[in-house]
């Protein structure tokens, strides 16, 4: 099984984001995490920062909203011309129309789950998305420890999947390091968003690898 790489820039340096965007081109996919202090209690950035790094991006733009009201805004975030885009499960007011508008402007459409929700209702929607995101900490702040607890919800997606037939990816994001990437993809993980541990915990990028290359992954 193929793994995919997604470094999450709510890590990388604001100030120099083109360059801490280069450094990860040997990646495979770019996060971006989009927070309006509403959905999660804090704040990043909106949709002409978004416009502005697709414009840039060595890498394929992987769109993370946690925000209210995503049957308004994912479209537009799609509009963009991001790779993919998912939102967030407890935030849409109408998931399988999201989804559809979301693939429809020319985008994967994607679903995430915070650590609490059952994976179980969503998997009812698996032909109307391409992935499925399992949120290994609160939805909210970059250097939060892995939930361990996510383990059973992500097994159970990959079965779910697996037996579907269908090629959906199904991605871990949150407290990502050395140790529990191995986790995390023994548990059915094929995508996975590293933030803190790509870039360094200071915002700046990881002084360790010496190179644009995205590893190896730091821990703790
Ligand atoms: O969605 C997120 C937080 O809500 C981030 O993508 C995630 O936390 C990455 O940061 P780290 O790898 O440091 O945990
Ligand atoms: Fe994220």
């Amino acid at each position: 099984m193929p793994v995919r790489i997604s470094p999450s820039i709510l890590s990388a340096d604001f100030v120099n984001l083109e360059r801490d965007l280069h450094r990860i081109d040997t990646a495979d996919l770019v996060h971006v995490d989009v927070m309006d202090n509403h959905f999660v209690p804090n704040l990043t950035l909106g949709l002409p920062i978004v416009q502005r790094i697709q414009e840039v991006s060595p890498l394929p733009l992987d769109v993370h909203l946690m925000i209210d009201d995503p049957d308004r805004w994912a479209p537009l975030y799609a509009e963009t011309g991001a790779f993919s885009v998912t939102f967030s499960g407890e935030a849409a007011g109408d998931p399988t129309t999201l989804a559809r508008a979301i693939r429809g402007a020319g985008s994967r459409a994607a679903v995430a789950v915070k650590p609490d929700t059952a994976i179980e209702p969503w998997l009812d929607l698996l032909d109307e998305i391409d992935m499925i995101l399992v949120m290994t900490v609160e939805p909210g702040f970059g250097g939060q420890s892995f939930i361990e607890d996510t383990m059973p919800k992500l097994r159970a997606a990959r079965e779910a999947i697996d037996a579907s037939g269908r090629d959906v990816w199904l991605e871990v994001d949150g407290g990502i390091t050395l140790e529990t990437i191995v986790t995390a993809v023994e548990n059915g993980a094929d995508t996975i968003v590293a933030g803190s541990s790509v870039y360094g915990k200071g915002g700046t990028p990881n002084p360790s690898t010496g190179s644009r290359h995205f590893g190896p992954l730091r821990a703790g």
